[in-house]
């Protein structure tokens, strides 16, 4: 018996995933709409500090519901620390989400506006927990760093990914994808909201501490089209399905706080 499928169609989308994952409905989902104004500002919340070795990068992939790059996580080359984060959390991958030609495609929105895409950079509590797949169920396991897409000039360091998406453009694809440095797509600046969470995708589990960057980096809308050139289907399917429209629309806050750095 193969996973539970799930996507983000019509039948097997957002709004159908409590079935298969009930903790879909929990009291700490993610994304979120944020509103700035109602977000406490708080003093002793310094800044996070990201420390990339760019060789730890191995490959890329389509996994059928976004691109993904995988880094090294053996040791603590490649980590993110301070802000809201008790020790330092090592890089695992990270991915995107996007939407259609022109409309939406970021997972959090702010003030109820969406951005054309967001960059989510995940990492792993490896001091409190031995894998990450038992950080992943853990309260404080995952730190997520979300960075958004706004369309405007060429994003000079995103050509290094999209000009590889042609070869993983089939669901289950995997290239090598050594020495990229997720330094390079970071705004100039790091301030930041935070937030308690969960993954965005199955299995939903409650166990993301969000940092949010407010600065969205730019990109054109030619490389965003380069994403949308990917498939959620596999080589063999004959019903090729347009990656597209692969995020989560904002979850109820359930009374949490959202912190925001200086
Ligand atoms: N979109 S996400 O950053 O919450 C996420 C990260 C993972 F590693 C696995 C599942 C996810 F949904
Ligand atoms: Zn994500």
């Amino acid at each position: 018996m193969t996973g539970h499928h799930w996507g983000y169609g019509k039948e097997d989308g957002p709004s159908s995933w409590y079935k298969n994952y009930p903790v879909a409905e929990g009291n700490r989902q993610s994304p979120i709409d944020i509103v700035p104004n109602e977000a406490s500002h708080d003093r002793d919340l310094g800044p996070i500090m990201t420390n990339y070795d760019h060789c730890t990068s191995i490959n890329i992939s389509n996994n059928g519901h976004s691109v993904v790059v995988e880094f090294n996580d053996s040791d603590d080359r490649s980590v993110i620390k301070g802000g809201p984060l008790d020790n330092p959390y090592r890089l695992k991958q990270f991915h995107f989400h996007w939407g259609g030609k022109g409309h939406g495609g970021s997972e959090h929105t702010v003030s109820g506006e969406g951005f054309a895409s967001e960059l989510h950079l995940v990492h792993w509590n490896a001091v409190k927990y031995k894998t990450y797949g038992e950080a992943s169920t853990a309260p404080d396991g995952l730190a997520v760093l979300g960075i958004f897409l706004e369309t405007g000039d060429d994003h000079r360091w995103l050509h290094m990914i999209t000009d590889v998406l042609y070869m993983v453009k089939y669901k289950g694809s995997i290239t090598d994808f050594k020495g990229f440095n997720p330094n390079c797509l970071l705004p100039s600046s790091l301030h930041y909201w935070t937030y308690l969470g969960s993954l965005t995708t199955p299995p939903l589990h409650e166990s993301v501490i969000w940092i949010i960057l407010k600065e969205p980096i730019e990109v054109s809308e030619k490389q965003l089209g380069m994403f949308r050139m990917l498939l959620f289907t596999e080589e063999d399917d004959d019903q090729k399905m347009r990656m597209e429209n692969n995020f989560r629309p904002p979850q109820p806050i359930k009374g949490r706080r959202v912190r925001s750095s200086n």
